[in-house]
């Protein structure tokens, strides 16, 4: 299992001066929620954390090592990433897309085995897609291209995820169902990194939760100590009421 931590880190958002330096550490087992107005930079984290886009300073690592001395094969073996947008920029069946997940594993010319089938039906499956294998992807509907991008991180058995709003365009039973999976995973041992628009998900489903501020500013914690109302209007400059159903805190935006 894979540990990913951030030593300083402070990610580079056109036009901001700064930031609160991140000294985070995601372990195996923890869901963490990133949570932030738009425009915060909760995308650029996640590309940071993942070897996409180049800190401002301070650096990633990955297993106790700096993630830009690491070679991309060993990367991406154990880090998944979930896109907020779909790019399908070539046509590809939906079965032939959740096999990309088994690219870090084989050689250049090498084609995908018995097993690597096998991990991408069983993953369509979960994600309930197997009833499109044959379809082209470019004419799934947005939650079907969501819940086959999901299948593909699937397929790959990252050790750690890192989920960029992994709830975009579904339905409430498959949101239901993908939390669920994420909390799977993390029960297997495998570290998760959401960034969720929805306070009520990241309180349900999350147990460390990272706030982040137009301006740069960070903090984080468990989810307990940093879902509180006065620290949630503040971010997202809306008053909330809260309410408790079925045990879990429930953030309702009021008005005035
Ligand atoms: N290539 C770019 N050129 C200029 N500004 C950019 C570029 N890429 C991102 N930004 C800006 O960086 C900021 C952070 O973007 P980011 O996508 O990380 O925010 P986010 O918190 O994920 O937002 P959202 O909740 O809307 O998805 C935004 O203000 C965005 O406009």
């Amino acid at each position: 299992m894979s540990v990913l931590s951030t030593h300083d880190l402070i990610i580079d958002v056109p036009g901001r001066e700064s930031g609160t330096p991140l000294n985070i550490t995601i372990q195996p087992g923890q869901r963490w929620g990133v949570l932030g107005p738009n425009g915060a930079g909760k995308t650029t984290l996640l590309h940071t954390l993942a070897g996409l886009h180049a800190p401002r300073s301070g650096e990633v690592r990955l297993d106790g090592q700096p993630m830009h001395q690491q070679h991309r094969r060993y990367i991406a073996q154990r880090l998944g990433l979930i896109f907020q947008d779909r790019q399908d920029g070539f046509p590809a069946s939906v079965l032939e897309t959740a096999l990309i997940g088994r690219h870090p594993y084989l050689s250049a010319w090498q084609m995908e085995g018995a097993a690597d089938y096998q991990r991408a039906e069983e993953a369509l499956q979960r994600l309930d897609v197997a009833h499109l294998r044959d379809r082209l992807v470019s004419t799934l509907s947005g939650g079907e291209r969501q819940r086959v991008a999901i299948a593909t991180v699937l397929t790959q058995a990252p050790s750690v995820w890192l989920a960029d709003e992994p709830t975009n365009h579904l339905d409430l039973h498959h949101q239901s169902s993908v939390m669920t999976l994420m909390a799977e995973q993390a029960a297997s041992g495998h570290a998760v990194m959401m960034c969720l628009h929805d306070l009520n998900l990241a309180a349900r489903w999350c147990d460390h939760v990272l706030l982040l501020y137009p301006n740069g500013e960070a903090c984080w914690g468990t989810r307990d100590s940093m879902l509180v109302p006065s620290a949630l209007e503040k971010l997202y400059r809306q008053r909330l009421t809260v309410v408790e159903v079925d045990g879990a805190p429930v953030f309702v935006p009021i008005n005035g």
